[in-house]
């Protein structure tokens, strides 16, 4: 069966989206982490094409160097070249053709491996942190906005493309050509200039890009922060739309939309700015240079130990080298960015699911009494600073990261239960005494501080949650139906029932005759959140899938909300039915027809248990 294990299967979380679950803290607290440390394996996965881009990417740059020195010295070679001193214009020509070739050459390739390779390592970027979120609990999973998550696959990984294109690539060339460059301008200057020489190469290919990096750190912070904040606000905008405008809400999501763009607008012209004054600066240093080979050239000319056309071969080859340098400096700005994408990446990516897997599962019997003993439970809530102001727009969630832990009241106290095999028991109590919470326990969705559930004598929390939800089935008012067919629903509950049993289990689900009506039949499309069906259809659709699947222990939370009391019996009476010899809680706050189970214990608003 394929109950996905993050518990939102063929069940529901008692966690709304969006709401703050147990864990006090988001991961980013954890503190900033290196880029390249959180990068590192997935480059080595595709190290092969990414050396070739950085091959090809300092083949680029050394070949414009070269092609501008060497452009230099044809022009005053030929320009000074007389009868009494011949040129050999042969030879620089066919460089110069053979180089511009070579660089555009090298740069359509190192930009089609690049881009492919980053391409490829962010993609298991993505997938990895895909990974680690379903691994993670639900609980866990709420502590984030659904926004935010989807800024982090999208835009975070995205914002890491800067580490290797804008950075490490043009980094690597920079370096190797400002080597090569300087080696060779050493060679044909005396040592003095060789000094300062190297001082501003080392300027321009450490300090500068260091320099613009550090400075665009909180801004690129300041940015993917603000651009998950306002994904998570077109999500709540666009999922709760007809509330929004049911309460007249428009003008104040217009608001504070506005702003969120405002605060992303003057981050990224920060971000640019430095990348721009890193240029300015680039190119000061760059006049150093220029200098440096003028004054340093002219004297070593006068010597003659230097030709003309080799001292202004020399000089454009500094041109050259800054406009990569260039390039390097304004790129690096983006970097700031990445760091905060890698950081806000690396920390779902290091989370570890709340409930760690015994080192040694235990198996789970096929059979045998659920009891509950002694289960406490606390959600840890974090203290949310409401910083709406005179918005109204609810802007509290801007705050969540940086939450203090503050215990609440208890919500399960003492609670001890037993329910045997294939016994049905309903659990009832007021709204908010705890219901879900239970429930939540015995599906290790939240972990109890004291106490714990036990089934044939195992605890559960000894056993593999991936049996545990083979054998567990939660099913509630939230189930979500998928977008996709009647068919791929079900087959969520049993991956390989034939037709004949998905019908089996529509028919015992009383949806066989709707199902039959539809022109596709099990191939019937059903829209997102099964918006094409009633409610009652999308709970009998859930009903059908949990009877496909192998669970023995169902756990009910609220299956009948929003049905009418005709429905709500049918729904009843359906279930008395199918549930066979399964063992059944169901958490209702209907009144549930005689028959259907055998007792009905009561939780109370103190979160203790007791008889109804
Ligand atoms: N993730 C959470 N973080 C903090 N508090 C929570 C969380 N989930 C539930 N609670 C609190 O725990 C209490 C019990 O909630 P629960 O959903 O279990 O009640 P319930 O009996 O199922 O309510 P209802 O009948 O309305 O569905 C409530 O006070 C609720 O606010």
């Amino acid at each position: 069966m394929s109950r996905l294990p993050d518990g939102r299967g063929s069940g529901s979380s008692p966690l709304p989206p969006g709401r703050t679950g147990a864990g006090p803290r988001l991961p980013e607290d954890e503190g900033r982490r290196g880029v390249m440390a959180l990068l590192r394996p997935f480059m080595a996965g595709r190290w092969p094409s990414l050396l070739l881009a950085a091959g090809l990417s300092c083949i680029t740059v050394i070949a414009g160097v070269a092609l501008l020195s060497v452009a230099g010295w044809f022009l005053t070679g030929a320009f000074l070249a007389t009868a009494a001193s011949a040129f050999n214009l042969f030879v620089p020509s066919a460089l110069v053709r053979a180089l511009a070739f070579l660089r555009i050459g090298a740069r359509y390739l190192e930009r089609l491996t690049g881009h492919a390779a980053t391409l490829a390592f962010l993609a298991d970027v993505r997938v990895a942190l895909f990974a680690s979120l379903a691994r993670l609990q639900p609980a866990q999973l709420a502590r984030y906005r659904d926004g935010d998550l989807v800024a982090r696959l999208v835009g975070d990984i995205d914002a890491l493309d800067a580490v290797f294109l804008s950075f490490l690539l043009p980094w690597i060339s920079v370096l190797l050509a400002g080597l090569a460059f300087g080696l060779w301008a050493v060679w044909l200057l005396p040592t003095a200039y060789a000094w300062w020489l190297l001082c501003v190469l080392i300027l321009m290919t450490a300090v500068l890009p260091a320099w613009v990096v550090r400075r665009s750190l909180e801004d690129g912070e300041r940015l993917r922060r603000q651009s998950s904040l306002t994904r998570s606000q077109l999500h709540d905008i666009v999922s709760r739309h007809a509330d929004v405008v049911v309460f007249a809400m428009q003008p104040a999501a217009r608001n504070h939309f506005r702003k969120a763009g405002d605060v992303l607008e003057s981050s990224r012209d920060r971000l640019a700015a430095h990348g721009s004054f890193g240029a300015l600066l680039q190119q000061c240093s760059a006049a150093l240079l220029l200098g440096a080979l003028l004054w340093g050239g002219m004297e070593v000319y006068l010597r003659e130990s230097i030709s003309a056309p080799l001292w202004v071969a020399l000089i454009l080859g500094a041109l050259g080298l800054f406009e990569a340098g260039a390039m390097l400096v304004r790129g690096v700005s983006r970097l700031g960015a990445g760091a905060a994408a890698a950081s806000r990446v690396g920390a779902v990516l290091r989370q570890a699911p709340d409930a760690e897997q015994a080192p040694q599962p235990r198996a789970l019997p096929m059979q045998g009494e659920l009891a509950l003993s002694g289960v406490c439970l606390r959600y840890d809530r974090p203290a949310l600073e409401i910083s709406g102001g005179d918005d109204p727009w609810p802007a509290a969630v801007a705050a969540e990261d940086e939450a203090e832990a503050r215990e609440s009241p208890p919500v399960l106290r003492d609670v001890s239960l037993h329910v045997g095999q294939g016994e049905r028991i309903a659990l009832v109590g007021d709204s908010g005494s705890g219901k879900s919470s239970l429930l939540a326990v015995i599906m290790r969705i939240v972990a109890p501080q004291a106490g714990n559930v036990r089934y044939g004598g195992i605890d559960l929390a000894e056993v593999d949650p991936a049996v545990l939800y083979q054998r567990f089935a939660l099913l509630s008012q939230d189930s979500p139906v998928f977008l996709g067919t009647i068919r791929q629903n079900l087959k969520i509950g049993g991956p390989h029932a034939s037709d004949a049993q998905l019908w089996d289990a529509l028919e015992q689900a009383g949806l066989d005759a709707f199902v039959q009506s539809l022109d596709d039949g099990l191939d019937a499309w059903v829209g997102e959140a099964g918006r094409t069906l009633s409610v009652g259809q999308a709970r009998r659709l859930c009903l059908a899938r949990l009877l496909l699947t192998d669970a023995q222990v169902w756990l009910l939370d609220e299956p009948t909300a929003g049905l009418d009391r005709e429905a709500q019996l049918a729904f009843f009476r359906d279930l008395a039915r199918v549930a066979g010899k399964r063992t059944v809680i169901l958490a209702t706050h209907a009144d549930v027809p005689e028959g259907v189970v055998s007792r009905t214990v009561r939780i109370g608003l103190d979160g203790r248990l007791g008889d109804a």
